[in-house]
């Protein structure tokens, strides 16, 4: 029986998170792409089963969807041991982390999804706890306050943020191993739908895969996502073989261009082009113009535009480039290319 199949139960109808949970990787060997973080990790599990100690605390940043729940995951079962899983914007108080932190088990792996979220008294408990395993519970307030110091188990912290830059650097240093999750190329990203089209029982001829693969935003989990829109495609219009033709209908359909731009990305696009002449526009600016926050176009359309080469981040704000306007089918202005050329962060600040 397929896992989708499986998964279609009567309580399951229809439950997207759990067929995305079901399509996880479960082993490091199972695990497509990021070749170096795959290498760089085996090798920082394997020496900690050999010495049987608990190995370096692991920082992982990288786009959403690129696999670092995932990896948080297979962390643990490579090391045979539990997950504790919780996020950022859950820890607001130093109780919420010391709850967590004083009931691990030894060598147990703690997942703190969008780490940069965390409140500041949770923060620097959790330095403490990194380096010498111990919180400081602070009783009473004021003048009379006493810190009483309480032993924690050896565990491994492993963060993930999708804005390494907002950081602290006291809190970058204390992780011994920073995976950069990069896009993933178009071959990769077929060997995760053919995997994903084997558990759910579909049939993706090779050119189907392909043509998903390269709209997906170099993005495992959006891959997956266009082959459940594909998959209800080709079975309600056509026999279910989810061939060249049908994935690209289907994709039109779903307003996925053939770069793999989507609505906000076109959105943010045309906004910078027809509103700002190409730029410079601040974040919020162009944030306002398309109707979403400042950190969804940051962390969501941003990276993959500039990654395509259509945008440019730069000290005066966003500037689109001449592959932008030949994207829309647009002519620039004829000064659109005379400002000082875009100088690139790697991290930049968010312009107001
Ligand atoms: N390397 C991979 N191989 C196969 N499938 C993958 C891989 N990476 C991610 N996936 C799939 O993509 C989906 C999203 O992955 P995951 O939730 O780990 O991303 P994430 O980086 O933690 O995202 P977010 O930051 O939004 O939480 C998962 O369902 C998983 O099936």
């Amino acid at each position: 029986m397929s896992l989708e199949r499986d998964l279609v139960s009567p309580d399951a109808e229809g439950d997207e998170q759990a067929i995305e949970s079901a399509l996880r990787p479960k082993r490091l060997a199972e695990f497509i792409g990021q070749g170096r973080v795959r290498e760089q990790l085996s090798l920082v599990l394997e020496s900690a089963l050999r010495r049987n100690r608990p190995p370096d605390h692991v920082l992982m940043s990288g786009s959403p969807g690129l696999g670092k729940t995932t990896l948080a995951m297979i962390i643990a079962a490579e090391l045979a041991m539990p997950l504790r899983l919780t996020s950022g914007p859950a820890l607001e108080r130093a109780g919420d982390l010391a709850a967590i932190l004083s009931t691990l088990s030894e060598g147990e792996v703690l997942f703190i999804d969008e780490i940069h979220r965390m409140a500041r008294p949770a923060e620097e408990m959790l330095y403490l706890a990194m380096e010498d395993f111990r919180v400081d519970i602070v009783v009473g307030k004021g003048p009379g306050a006493t810190a009483i110091p309480l032993e924690i188990a050896p565990f491994t912290l492993v963060g993930a943020t999708t804005r390494a830059g907002l950081l602290p650097a006291p809190l970058r240093d204390r992780f011994g191993f920073v995976a950069h999750m990069d896009f993933y190329d178009v071959p990769e990203l077929e060997q995760v739908l053919r995997r994903s089209a084997r558990l759910l029982g579909l049939d993706l001829p090779d050119a189907g895969a392909h043509e998903i693969a390269r709209r997906s935003r170099g993005t495992p989990r959006i891959a997956n996502r266009l082959l459940r829109r594909v998959r209800d495609f080709a079975e309600v219009r056509v026999d279910g073989v989810i061939t060249r033709d049908v994935a690209s209908a289907a994709l039109d359909l779903y307003e996925v261009d053939a770069e793999g731009l989507d609505r906000l990305d076109r959105a943010v696009l045309n906004a910078l082009l027809r509103k700002f002449g190409g730029g410079p526009v601040g974040l919020s600016t162009l944030a306002v113009a398309v109707g979403e926050e400042p950190e969804t176009v940051e962390v969501v359309a941003e990276p993959f535009l500039v990654r395509q080469g259509l945008i440019a981040r730069t000290p005066r704000g966003r500037v689109a480039t001449a592959s932008a306007w030949t994207h829309l089918g647009l002519a620039p202005p004829p000064d659109a290319f005379g400002a000082a050329q875009p100088v690139l962060f790697d991290d930049p600040p968010s312009p107001a």
